[in-house]
């Protein structure tokens, strides 16, 4: 870190909100955080960024009591610290925001804001008039527009995030540590929590903002520090960086060198139904049918959804939180019962009432809550990889374990998959490495139609780009894919063209070539 940066957001001689010096952390004699400095200033957003399982979570774990430092010193406003446990933190103003949220959702938000420190009467009942007055004044203050009596369920993942933040500040938090906030955001909906982190900056509150979106750092942040492989490669401000020279720090390559570049989509087959099926008939061959095709489909959550995707083509599923988007997947996917309608595969009605049916039929998906619902935690990669393959039924594999093996590995090296270690349980994966655990398992599995729900989610650039490289080669295969993201560069960047969903219907179809810009005007 440069002095000059360090001194010009701190405040000549203000002490920094958080300062660790020389921190160090190891696992089972596997060192993970080596030597690392780290300073905050009040009143400023720091992002900390670096690829999967570079040490970002366990650098935030230490600051926050979760785990115990092996060596190194803390400060807290220019005290030296020491926690037992993240409640200890939270005793002395540092807050951690973490992507599974922590709200009760059937309750207000009012009583989520001030969770077991309700104003309560004399008589001991709770005051819910105080209760409301305090959550208007503190949501005002926040320029959070939110009814206090709204019941948490009903809220968007939004505002979900902004309430946790403010239930932070509301316990006085001068400390805020934020993982991967605009994960399954929008970028409308990033837009209100970039306003809410602007506003806190301007009371003095300290952010540590963990994030793989680079653009969201730039947009928001004030400085950036680079974890790479355990050490602090880099701190600059950010106006005084650029996109290129971060990532090259994270890779730990000269700027602009290759790998680095979203792929550029290759051209497939059919691009359009209409069109592959004028092509076959001029070519004489007999039209093609959908590899996956919707008719009227409706569910308790989806209603009259109709629609075909094309051996070889990537179908993009656009739309707010809430529009069904992941409703649809769950429709396919036998998680969700189809009250009327049709599914069929190739040409084929099919009836898909488990996920069990849908993968015997060849079709995977990745969930969305994939770390709860992919991963045999105690088992390692290779396990859980070749479990999904063998739940094909498919028992003459089991006569080449090693070359099965042999395969796992390449996969994981094609997604850059780091799991320090051969035999290690997943469980001691970083995040992002557990969800390229869960889709190996996807891609191990003979599919033909793939639901990728949020895949990028978590996920370092190369990672990002391998997974775009996947898609693209899965489908030109002659294979379908359906990816619902909330990130619409990619959608734009992959897909042949865009459903745009609302409330449970498709509302629309955008072509390739919108762009991102494209896809979130036809959502507005
Ligand atoms: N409890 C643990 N036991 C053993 N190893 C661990 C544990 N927690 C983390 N690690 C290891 O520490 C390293 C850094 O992991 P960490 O979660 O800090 O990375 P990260 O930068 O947050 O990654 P991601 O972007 O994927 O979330 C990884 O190799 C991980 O496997």
């Amino acid at each position: 870190m440069t002095a000059a940066v360090d001194l010009a957001l701190s405040g000549a001689g203000a002490a920094p909100a958080l300062r660790a010096r020389g921190l160090r952390k190891g696992f089972d004699g596997n060192l993970v955080l080596d030597g690392v400095d780290f300073a905050l200033a009040a009143g400023e957003v720091h992002a900390v960024v670096g690829s999967n399982g570079a040490g970002k979570s366990t650098l935030v774990k230490l600051l926050n009591g979760c785990h115990q430092r092996d060596g190194g010193t803390l400060e807290l406003f220019g005290a030296a610290v020491n926690f037992s446990s993240p409640r200890a933190a939270g005793r002395a103003g540092i807050a951690m925001v973490y992507q599974e949220l922590s709200l009760i959702a059937s309750m207000s938000v009012a009583e989520n804001l001030f969770m077991a420190r309700w104003p309560c009467s004399a008589a001991g009942w709770l005051d819910e008039a105080a209760l409301a007055g305090a959550a208007r004044r503190l949501l005002a203050e926040l320029g959070i527009a939110l009814d206090p009596w709204r019941c948490v369920a009903e809220l968007s993942a939004a505002e979900q995030q902004l309430l946790e933040i403010a239930k932070a500040v509301a316990r006085q938090a001068r400390v805020l540590i934020l993982d991967e906030p605009t994960a399954a955001l929008s970028a409308r909906e990033s837009a209100l929590l970039f306003a809410l982190l602007r506003r806190l900056k301007g009371q003095g509150v300290a952010v540590v903002y963990i994030s793989h979106s680079l653009g969201d750092v730039f947009a928001v942040c004030d400085r950036v520090s680079v974890l790479r492989d355990g050490r602090m490669a880099s701190c600059a401000a950010v106006a005084a960086t650029s996109i290129a020279t971060v990532l090259a720090e994270m890779a730990g390559r000269p700027p602009g060198a290759a790998g680095q570049q979203r792929p550029q989509r290759a051209p497939r087959p059919a691009a359009a139904p209409v069109a592959a099926a004028a092509a076959d008939s001029a070519a004489g061959a007999a039209p093609r049918t959908p590899l996956l095709e919707l008719r009227n489909v409706a569910t308790a959550a989806l209603a009259d959804v109709s629609f075909a995707v094309y051996p070889g083509q990537v179908v993009g599923l656009a739309g707010l939180l809430g529009s069904g988007r992941s409703q649809i997947l769950a429709a396919i996917f036998g998680l969700a019962r189809v009250e009327s309608g049709q599914v069929l595969l190739a040409g084929a009605p099919v009836t898909i009432g488990t996920p069990r049916q849908a993968i015997g039929l060849g079709i995977v998906l990745l969930p969305e809550q994939r770390r709860r619902q992919g991963l045999a935690l105690e088992l390692d990669v290779a396990d859980n990889v070749l479990m999904a393959r063998h739940g094909q039924a498919r028992p003459w594999r089991w006569l080449v374990p090693e070359q099965e093996r042999r395969s796992v590995a390449a996969l994981a090296r094609r997604l850059g998959l780091r799991a320090d270690g051969a035999g290690r349980a997943v469980r001691y994966l970083s995040g992002g490495n557990q969800q390229k655990v869960v889709l190996a398992k996807c891609l191990s599995t003979p599919a033909r139609v793939m639901l990728l729900d949020e895949p990028m989610a978590g996920i370092d650039l190369q990672g990002k780009l391998a997974i775009l490289r996947i898609v693209d080669q899965f489908a030109a295969e002659g294979n379908a894919v359906l990816l619902v993201s909330s990130d619409y560069d990619d959608i734009a960047g992959v897909c042949d063209h865009t459903l745009l969903v609302r409330r449970g219907r498709i509302a629309g179809q955008l072509a390739a070539g919108q762009g991102a810009a494209g896809i979130l005007a036809a959502l507005q």
